[in-house]
């Protein structure tokens, strides 16, 4: 099995997610060849093979990063980090049906918060990846995070759940 997870992240925490979710396909299925890859890495070769393709980011807006909320993250201080998932979606080769997909994303505990992985999942859907699980948040303390306590168990343990 094939599994390759792609993110976005700004300040380091959906990273942090991405390499759990990575642990835990491995820990799952050994066997299993897992790459864990920002989306600048991450270019139509590396997904074509997949059997299955997870993709997370940070929710900014209430959705999914623009143009315009990376700006404003790196002017507050988070380090430049790449394309964002938009644009990376736009070199996504079409799934063709049959390759297992799931999305995530980082998000503050808030009613208004919105959430990026919906955006994510609707996108892998629209290039034809069959989404195997409802979309997933993973909390974090603050804008810059930490993490919340928990959530990068959480991560590993969703991540066995895919393989
Ligand atoms: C410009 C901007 C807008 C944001 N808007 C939201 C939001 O609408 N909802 C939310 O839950 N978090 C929001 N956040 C917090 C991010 O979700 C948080 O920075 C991110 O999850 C951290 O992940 P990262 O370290 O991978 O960037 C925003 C952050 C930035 C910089």
């Amino acid at each position: 099995m094939r599994a390759v997870i792609v993110y976005e992240s700004s300040y380091g925490n959906t990273g942090q997610v991405a390499a759990a979710i990575a642990d835990g396909v491995r820990r799952a299925d050994p066997d299993a060849e897992v790459r864990c890859l920002p989306a600048g890495e991450a270019g139509p070769d590396a997904v074509e093979d997949a059997d299955l393709l997870v993709v997370g980011g940070p929710t900014h807006m209430r959705g999914m990063t623009t143009g315009l909320s990376r700006t404003l993250a790196t002017k507050a201080g988070a380090p430049e980090h790449g394309p964002g998932l938009r644009s990376w979606f736009h070199s996504l080769p079409d799934g063709g049906g049959g390759t297992r997909a799931a999305a995530f994303d980082t998000r503050a505990d808030s009613k208004h918060a919105g959430a990026a992985a919906d955006g994510i999942a609707a996108r892998l859907t629209r290039h034809h990846y069959d989404l195997t699980t409802d979309p997933v948040g993973f909390l974090i303390e603050g804008t810059e995070g930490p993490l919340r306590e928990g959530e990068l168990l959480r991560a590993k343990e969703w991540g066995a759940t895919l393989a």
